[in-house]
């Protein structure tokens, strides 16, 4: 994925990048409160259109493309499930967005999914019914069935408690690994980022660092981004 001199304005905010991530790498993306973070993935994902500047994927211009038609699949803190619905009906909505009705494959394609994120035998499941981590399993095996190549992740996990995240970020490079998907993960913690990115992108008052490798960055962190660590 590139960004080639992306220039966006969000109300008075203004963000630039200039950067490319190759397919399969797992990237984070980390700064301070405020600092661009979801304006960048609002690009990417096709939220907020560029003042100028291109998005590729694939060496496809994409910069235009509606959300719904990027390869791009994307998980926030806050669930993409109903509550009231089973796991089997959420999943099949996301399938057929119009209708939630099956269609001959789909039961195999679900049953796969929650396979894949260790919800076997929680097809029949309320949402209100199951855990934080199962909750957030469930959205990933919604997500994953989309079947997109890249997976922007915005804190996803950030309410469910160090162990049970550590868990999910494990789950997510197992499967995107598997899959060889493309990963950028929003994330304010930077253990995440030494723990599920070799890669790292830093954003400072809008403008958009190339990703550069997560420990010798973290390690030795410049003034900005150690004043945002609290470092020293
Ligand atoms: N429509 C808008 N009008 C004015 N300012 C805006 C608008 N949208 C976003 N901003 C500002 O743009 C800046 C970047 O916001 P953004 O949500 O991208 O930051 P962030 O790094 O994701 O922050 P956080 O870590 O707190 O989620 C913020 O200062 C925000 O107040």
């Amino acid at each position: 994925m590139q960004l080639d001199h992306i220039k966006a304005r969000s109300g008075t905010f203004d963000l630039s990048a200039t950067l490319s991530v190759e397919v399969g790498q797992r990237v984070a993306i980390i700064g301070a409160s405020g600092s661009g973070k979801s304006t960048l993935l609002d690009v990417i994902a096709g939220f907020l259109t560029p003042v100028s500047g291109s998005v590729l994927w694939a060496g496809q211009n994409i910069t235009a493309k509606a959300p719904g038609a990027r390869p791009i699949g994307i998980l926030f803190q806050d669930t993409n499930l109903f509550p009231h619905l089973t796991i089997r009906q959420n999943l099949a909505l996301a399938l057929n967005p119009g209708s939630g009705r099956l269609r001959a494959g789909d039961t195999e394609q679900i049953n796969a999914s929650l396979a894949r994120v260790g919800l076997e035998g929680f097809a029949e499941r309320r949402l209100s019914e199951m855990s934080g981590g199962q909750q957030s399993r469930a959205s990933l095996a919604r997500v994953l069935l989309q079947g997109r190549p890249v997976l922007l992740l915005d804190e996803p996990f950030a309410a469910l408690g160090p162990a049970l995240k550590v868990e999910m970020l494990d789950l997510v490079t197992e499967v995107a690994d598997a899959e060889g998907l493309t990963v950028l993960l929003v994330s304010h913690d930077p253990q995440d980022a030494r723990r599920f990115a070799s890669q790292t992108i830093v954003v400072e008052a809008g403008q958009v660092s190339p990703p550069q490798d997560t420990m010798t960055l973290l390690d030795n962190p410049p003034p900005g981004l150690r004043a945002y660590l609290g470092s020293g």
